[in-house]
C-alpha cells in the first residue's frame, strides 16, 4: 500500500467509514489517549506473553516508517507495554501509532510523542525485561473482539480505531471522501435555518 494511499486515508474522518461499513471498528473500550487528527498506518501485530518488555522491544526493532503497532497483551490489561521510552523508540522508527489491548503508562510523554496512542487506559505497573518465551509477532490478533491481520491498515482518530484490509479501504475511500466533502455544505444549510424536513428526511 502506497504512502499516497495512507496520506489520503489520513485526511478522512474515521466515523465517515462507519457510515459505510459494519466491521473492523474497535469497540469504545479502546480509547485514544494521545495523538491528534486522523492517523493511518500499516498494522504490525505482536502478541506479548508473560508481560515481557524484551518482546515489546524486539517488535519495535522491526517497525518501519508508516507502521502502526498493534499489541495484544494476552489478556493482561494491567501491565503497560508502552511508555516514554518505548514511544520514543517507536517514533524513531518512523511508526505513526500504537494500539494496546491493555494499558499504557507515562501519559504526559505519550501525549508529547506525536504518536496516535489507543488503549484501554493507563497503569503504573509496566512490563519487565523477563525474557519470557511465547511472544509472537506478525500473527493475526483479536483485539477487543475485532480480528486484525498483519497487512491490514489502521485508521484512527479521537473517535476510535478502524482496522481493515487495504482492498476494503480502497473501495470505500472515494465514498468517504465525497461524504466528508459534502458535509460542510449540509451543516451550513442546517445552521442557516433551512427547513429541516427537506434536509433530513430524504
Ligand atoms: O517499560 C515499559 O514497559 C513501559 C515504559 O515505562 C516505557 O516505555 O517508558
Ligand atoms: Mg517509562
Amino acid at each position: 500500500m502506497t504512502a499516497e494511499f495512507l496520506d489520503r486515508l489520513s485526511r478522512i474522518s474515521v466515523p465517515t467509514l462507519g457510515h459505510f461499513l459494519e466491521d473492523g471498528f474497535l469497540p469504545p473500550v479502546i480509547r485514544r489517549l494521545a495523538g491528534r487528527g486522523t492517523v493511518a498506518g500499516r498494522a504490525r501485530t505482536v502478541r506479548i506473553a508473560g508481560q515481557d518488555a524484551l518482546a515489546v522491544n524486539r517488535a519495535i526493532l522491526g517497525l518501519q516508517p508508516g507502521d502502526f503497532l498493534v499489541v495484544d497483551m494476552s489478556g493482561d490489561h494491567g501491565h503497560a507495554p508502552l511508555g516514554a521510552v518505548t514511544a520514543a523508540a517507536i517514533g524513531a522508527q518512523g511508526a505513526v501509532g500504537v494500539v494496546v489491548d491493555g494499558s499504557v503508562t507515562d501519559l504526559a510523554d505519550l501525549k508529547a510523542s506525536g504518536l496516535s496512542v489507543h488503549a484501554r487506559g493507563t497503569s503504573c505497573l509496566t512490563t519487565k525485561r523477563h525474557g519470557t518465551t511465547g511472544s509472537t509477532s506478525g500473527v493475526e490478533l483479536e483485539i477487543a473482539g475485532v480480528r486484525i491481520a498483519y497487512g491490514d491498515l489502521v485508521v484512527a482518530d479521537d473517535n476510535g480505531v478502524a482496522v481493515l484490509p487495504p482492498e476494503v479501504l480502497s473501495g470505500v475511500l472515494p465514498l468517504a471522501e465525497a461524504s466528508d466533502a459534502a458535509e460542510p455544505d449540509l451543516l451550513a444549510r442546517i445552521r442557516s435555518g433551512e427547513a429541516l424536513d427537506g434536509l433530513l428526511a430524504t
